[in-house]
């Protein structure tokens, strides 16, 4: 008998931090963290996935390309192109965003949004008139833009008090649309609660030799490694990058890069 194919995509969660594990400045300002030789890995890691995953946060403060610009000619759109999938509950992409552009222009991949089923307008404090109505405008702009919107219930809070997307029914819903491969790039929150809700598969970290002072941002730091075993530490340029699997996994990157 074949094992059962597994509920959700393999998921790589990976980021880069300070040496106080830091990984933007005061305020979410971007910061570069990783070196060139680094920042290639990161592309050419960007390339083994199906979907790139950043949550909304990201996608407002950085406006990123998620592409794989960084490899060599000749033909940097001769590399797969990871999908760019944005966790954005509540609509808050700007149709004018790079993913939207790049993939209007014809070198990015169509984002998908995934947003939560929300019969009853947004209490979110971003979003204080928030109706049904200027929700649907929002998300009829991003479709206009070219995105695809995947709407998927939200979930109780574990206080209870709210409700969220949560990220296991994100990663089947994401498995049952076709996606095998998921590369999650942050931000903060987004690490977070991939890792409170032990769904690594591979947990990359580069950590560059530089401090960014307490006014940085720092995500929830697991206090145990999960179901994480540490695999070894590579260093690449200045920065060096620790990589560890699921303790059940053979899929280990290093050797691959
Ligand atoms: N150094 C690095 O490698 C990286 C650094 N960064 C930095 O991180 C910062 C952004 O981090 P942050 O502001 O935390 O934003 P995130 O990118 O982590 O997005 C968080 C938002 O996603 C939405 N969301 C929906 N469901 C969930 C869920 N289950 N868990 C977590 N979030 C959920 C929430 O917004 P809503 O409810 O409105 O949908 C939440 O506010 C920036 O400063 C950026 O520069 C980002 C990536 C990598
Ligand atoms: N690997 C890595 N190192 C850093 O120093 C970073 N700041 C990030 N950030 C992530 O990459 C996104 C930007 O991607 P593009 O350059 O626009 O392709 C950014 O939004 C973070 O997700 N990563």
């Amino acid at each position: 008998m074949s094992p059962t194919p597994p509920k959700r995509p393999h998921t790589t969660l990976t980021f880069a931090q300070s040496l106080d594990a830091k990984i933007a400045g005061a305020e979410g300002r971007q910061l570069i963290l990783s070196g060139e030789e680094s920042m290639i890995m990161t592309h050419w890691m960007r390339t083994m996935h199906d979907g790139i995953l950043i949550g909304i946060g990201t996608a407002l403060n950085d406006d990123p390309q998620l592409n794989v610009r960084k490899l060599p000619p000749p033909n940097a759109m001769s590399y797969h192109l990871p999908r760019p999938i944005i966790i954005d509950t509540y609509l808050r992409l700007p149709p004018t965003c790079k993913l939207l552009l790049n993939y209007q222009n014809k070198v990015g991949r169509r984002p998908w949004v995934v947003c939560g089923h929300v019969a009853a307008p947004s209490t979110h404090s971003r979003l204080p008139a928030d109706t049904a109505e200027t929700r649907l405008l929002r998300k009829q702009a991003l479709e206009a833009a070219g995105a695809r919107i995947i709407e998927i219930p939200m979930t109780p809070t574990a206080d209870g008090i709210g409700t969220r997307l949560s990220i296991p029914s994100v990663l089947q819903t994401l498995k049952e649309l076709g996606i095998s491969s998921v590369m999650v790039e942050g931000g903060a929150q987004i690490i977070s609660s991939f890792m409170e809700e032990n769904t690594a598969d591979t947990l990359i970290i580069t950590i560059a030799p530089t401090f960014v002072g307490a006014s940085g941002v720092a995500y929830n730091c697991i206090t145990e490694a999960g179901n994480l075993k540490y695999m070894g530490t590579m260093a690449i340029g200045k920065d060096s990058v620790f990589t560890f699997c699921h303790k059940d996994s053979n899929i280990f990157y290093q050797g691959h890069f």
